[in-house]
C-alpha cells in the first residue's frame, strides 16, 4: 500500500504474532517495551496540562497482561514523579508487575479519587472474551466524566477484531496501542470508544503477517495534476444522472461536488426542472438531453442514483444507465436510489465489476442484503455489524466495489483485496444531502483517474470519503455540527 495508508491488524493476528516471541522468553521486553510507551503519551499529556511532578494518575488494573502493562507504567509514571496509584478490579493481577508498582511506593486504593486527572484503562486488551460489566469501583462514574481517559491497548470491552461491545465498555480519549493498530479501534462502536489512537512499537513488525485491513490517514493521490496543454476533454468527464421533481436538490449537491472536486466537464441528465434549478447555482454545468444510453456518449465516469426517489420514468433512466456502465465497464459510483436498481440479473449477476463503486450506508446494505436473501450477510450487519466483514461479503456477493458508510467507512474490492478504512467520524455529516455531495466527489474522481486494477477502485472510493470528512474537519473541528451539505462543498478544497 502507499504511504498514505497505516496497516491495521486484528486482535488474533497481533497475538499470534506475539505468540512464538512470548515462547522464546520475549515476553518482558515488550511488556516493558508497552509499558514504555503508554507512560510515554501519559507524561505527554500532563506535560500539556501543566505539570508533571504531583500529577494525580489512576490506573484501573484487570487480571492479564494489559493489567500487567498498566501496573508497569505506573510504576514509569512514579519514578518521573506522578502520583500513580491502582485499583485492582479483579481477584489477581499480573504478580511481577504489581511487585514492582508496590516497590516503587505504588498503593492499591479501594475508589477513584475524586481529583485523578487520567485514568488509565488496563482493565482488559486482547484476551477479553464475551461481554464485559463495568467494575464496581466507587468514584469510577465521576472520574470517568472528569478526568482525561486514556485506554491501555485497547479501551475495556471492545472486541478488537471486529470494535463490537458486546457488554458495557469504557470510552477514553486517547488509545496507546501495542504493535500495530487493531481493527477493534476503528470499526463500530470501538471506533466511537477508542479516541485518537497512538501505536507504540513493541518489536512485532517482522513477525507481522499481511494487514487485515489499512487504514487511509492522508491524501491518497489517485490522478494526475491538469497539465498545461489540457483542455475540458482531457480532464475528464463526468455523467451524473440524480435528482427528481421530488428531490431537486439532490441533483446540486452531486453536480456541485463534483465540479468543486475538478472535472473537466460534468454533465446532468435530468428533467427540465431540475436542470433550471442546478443551473442556477452552477452555470457551467452541461445539461445532457439524451435519455438512452447515447446520452453517455463521452463520458469517462457516470453518477447515479442521489434524489431519484420513487419517480418511475428517472428510475428507468438510471437503470438504462446503470446497464451502459456496467456492460462498457466505464467507471460508476451508485447511490442512494440508485441502489434500488440492483435487482434481478443486476443483483445476482455476482460480477458487475470493481470499476462499480457502490457507496451504501447501514441501511441500505441491509436491504441488498435483504435482496440477496443472504442470511450470512444479514447476520454481519445486524444490530451490532461487522462492518469490515460485511463489506468485503457484500463486495463479493455482487462483485463490485462497496464503499460502506458510517463512522468507520470501509471499502472493498470483490476479489478479496485488504479493504481501505476511513475514519471518518464527524458528526456534523451525519446530515441529509452529505451522501450526494460523497457521490459526487466520488464521481469526479473516477472520471480524471488513470485506474487500471481493482485495487484502485478501492483506493479511489477511499480517498473520496477522506475529502468528504476532511472537508466537515475544516469546516466545523470542535464538532459542532451546525453547517449543511452545501457548505460541505465549498470546504473541499484542501
Ligand atoms: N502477549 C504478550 O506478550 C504481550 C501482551 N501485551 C498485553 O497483554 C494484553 C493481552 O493480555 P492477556 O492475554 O493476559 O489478556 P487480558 O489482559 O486482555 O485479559 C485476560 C484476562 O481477563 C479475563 N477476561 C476476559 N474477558 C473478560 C470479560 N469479558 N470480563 C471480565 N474478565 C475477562 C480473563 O479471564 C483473563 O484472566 C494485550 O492487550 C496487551 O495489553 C503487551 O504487554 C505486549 C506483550
Ligand atoms: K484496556
Amino acid at each position: 500500500m502507499s504511504r498514505a495508508t497505516t496497516p491495521v491488524y486484528s486482535g488474533a493476528q497481533i497475538r499470534d504474532a506475539e505468540t512464538p516471541l512470548v515462547e522464546a522468553g520475549a515476553g518482558p521486553d515488550m511488556m516493558r517495551r508497552a509499558a514504555h510507551g503508554l507512560a510515554s503519551y501519559v507524561l505527554a499529556l500532563l506535560r500539556s496540562d501543566g505539570k508533571i511532578y504531583g500529577a494525580r494518575v489512576l490506573g484501573l488494573i484487570g487480571p492479564g497482561n494489559n493489567g500487567g502493562d498498566g501496573l508497569y507504567a505506573l510504576t514509569a509514571l512514579r519514578a518521573r514523579g506522578v502520583d500513580a496509584q491502582a485499583v485492582l478490579v479483579a481477584d489477581r493481577a499480573h504478580p511481577q508487575a504489581l511487585e514492582a508498582f508496590r516497590a516503587a511506593g505504588g498503593r492499591v486504593l479501594s475508589s477513584v479519587p475524586a481529583d485523578t486527572q487520567v485514568l488509565i484503562d488496563a482493565v482488559l486488551g486482547t484476551g477479553a472474551r464475551g461481554a464485559f460489566t463495568l467494575p464496581d469501583v466507587p468514584g469510577l462514574a465521576e472520574a470517568v466524566g472528569t478526568s482525561t481517559v486514556v485506554a491501555c491497548d485497547i479501551p475495556s470491552g471492545v472486541d478488537a477484531d471486529t470494535g463490537r461491545c458486546p457488554g458495557e465498555a469504557l470510552t477514553a480519549e486517547h488509545t496507546v496501542t501495542f504493535g500495530g493498530a487493531k481493527l477493534g479501534l476503528l470499526l463500530g462502536e470501538g471506533g466511537l470508544r477508542s479516541g485518537k489512537i497512538h501505536t507504540v512499537d513493541i518489536g512485532l513488525q517482522e513477525h507481522l503477517p499481511e494487514p487485515a485491513a489499512w487504514e487511509l490517514i492522508s491524501p491518497e493521490p489517485t490522478r494526475r495534476k491538469p497539465r498545461l496543454g489540457d483542455h475540458k476533454y482531457s480532464r475528464g468527464s463526468l455523467q451524473v444522472v440524480a435528482g427528481s421533481p421530488q428531490f431537486p436538490g439532490a441533483a446540486q449537491l452531486t453536480v456541485g461536488s463534483a465540479i468543486t472536486s475538478g472535472v473537466g466537464m460534468v454533465r446532468l441528465q435530468a428533467d427540465a426542472t431540475v436542470s433550471a434549478a442546478v443551473l442556477q447555482g452552477w452555470p457551467e454545468a452541461v445539461m445532457s438531453h439524451g435519455r438512452g444510453a447515447k446520452a453517455f456518449d463521452g463520458a469517462t465516469a457516470a453518477a447515479i442514483g442521489p434524489g431519484l426517489g420513487k419517480d418511475r420514468s428517472r428510475l428507468v433512466e438510471g437503470e438504462t444507465m446503470l446497464r451502459a456502465t456496467v456492460e462498457s465497464k466505464v467507471p460508476c459510483v451508485l447511490d442512494a436510489s440508485g441502489l434500488e436498481l440492483l435487482r434481478g440479473d443486476l443483483l445476482t449477476s455476482g460480477d458487475l465489476g470493481g470499476q462499480l463503486i457502490l457507496t451504501p450506508h447501514l441501511g441500505e446494505a441491509r436491504r441488498l442484503a435483504e435482496a440477496l436473501e443472504d442470511e450470512s450477510l444479514e447476520e454481519l450487519l445486524a444490530d451490532q455489524p461487522d462492518t469490515l466483514a460485511a463489506t468485503r461479503a457484500l463486495a463479493e456477493a455482487l462483485g463490485a466495489t462497496v464503499l460502506l458508510k458510517g463512522p468507520s467507512t470501509v471499502v472493498a474490492g470483490p476479489s478479496g483485496g485488504a479493504p481501505l478504512v476511513v475514519r471518518s467520524a464527524t458528526p456534523g455529516l451525519a446530515t441529509a444531502g452529505t451522501g450526494d455531495v460523497l457521490t459526487g466527489i466520488i464521481g469526479a474522481l473516477l472520471a480524471t483517474a488513470d485506474a487500471a486494477q481493482e485495487q484502485d477502485w478501492v483506493r479511489i472510493a477511499a480517498e473520496g470519503a477522506r475529502m468528504h470528512a476532511a472537508a466537515a474537519q475544516r469546516l466545523d473541528p470542535q464538532g459542532f455540527g451546525h453547517f449543511g451539505a452545501s457548505a460541505l462543498i465549498g470546504a473541499l478544497r484542501e
